[in-house]
């Protein structure tokens, strides 16, 4: 009698859902009277790349500090709203439960540890809370050097020697050996030249094709504008205008507020829009 036909094998489990980022109504404030965000709301979908524009002083900084659980660094709290990132809620916990869920922060000012050297600080990126394998951690590695050969040729060096283009690639670089699935970057072109600025917002790009969402705060309008898919304008606290990219771009506010433009498209302002007050 023929065998009966062996059962099939059981077909491999989806791989988890990519997750999308849901800031509902946010209230922050620091101390007891600073009231630095009222009911925002924001999203970055899952394979997304969103900007966050407005002035000085609009709370972008604060948004990703809440996002990345370090505004109580800052003695800064939640004090409403919700923060969700798949199926984890982020608001009220700690950097260590944002990075858990795939959430990294790379902060204002790179904040390198120039004492280190290059390596030692992707290392360090790498000590993440997740329980990763050492084959996790090289493969973390050969793409961050992959992507900045330029850490490569430094390894040894003192990070405080690296040039402020150069620092931001570590501070990127370490970020992204733990792993990240959503990338908060927080000015990545302050204080760069012009031609270093669209080199690391081509690294941005790169990361972003390579599977990694992006949250950007930038005060370089044109440049976020031109990465991003959407985009949201904070202005004191509050969202102001939030939609396609595009779309923002073309709007009178944004084109006279942040990029620097008359209404006929002309540049009004030499500065290109930078650092619209
Ligand atoms: N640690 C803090 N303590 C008290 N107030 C703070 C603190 N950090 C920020 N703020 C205030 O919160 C508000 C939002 O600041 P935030 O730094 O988030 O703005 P921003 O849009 O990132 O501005 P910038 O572009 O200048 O960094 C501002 O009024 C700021 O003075």
């Amino acid at each position: 009698m023929p065998a009966p036909p062996s059962p099939e094998p059981p077909s491999p489990a989806p791989p988890p859902p990519e997750p999308s980022l849901h800031v509902e109504d946010l209230d922050v404030t620091y101390g007891r009277t600073v009231s630095a965000l009222r009911a925002v709301s924001l999203t970055v979908p899952a394979h997304g790349i969103v900007a966050l524009l407005g002035a000085n002083g609009a709370g972008k900084t604060t948004l990703l500090r809440a996002l990345s659980g370090t505004l109580r660094h800052h003695r800064g709290a939640v004090t409403g709203g919700r923060i969700r990132y798949g199926g984890t809620v982020l608001d009220g916990r700690d950097p260590v439960a944002a990075v858990r869920a795939g959430v990294v922060h790379v902060p204002e000012g790179r904040r390198v540890f120039a004492g280190l050297t290059v390596e030692e600080n992707l290392r360090a990126g790498a000590l993440g809370p997740g329980r990763r394998t050492p084959a996790a951690r090289r493969a973390a590695r050969d793409r961050v050097l992959g992507l900045f050969p330029r850490l490569a040729e430094r390894g040894g060096q003192p990070a405080g020697l690296l040039s402020g283009g150069e620092q931001q690639m570590l501070a990127l670089g370490r970020a992204l050996m733990a792993d990240p699935r959503l990338l908060l970057l927080d000015e990545p072109s302050l204080g760069l030249a012009p031609r270093m600025a669209e080199h690391i917002a081509a690294l941005v790009r790169t990361i972003h094709q390579q599977g990694t969402s992006v949250l950007l705060v930038e005060q370089n309008a044109g440049l976020a504008l031109a990465l991003a898919d959407h985009a949201y304008v904070l202005e004191v606290g509050r969202t102001r205008l939030a939609g396609p990219a595009g779309e923002l771009a073309r709007t009178d506010a944004v084109r006279r507020l942040y990029l620097g433009q008359g209404p006929d498209g002309t540049p009004e302002d030499p500065s290109g829009g930078r650092g619209a007050a």
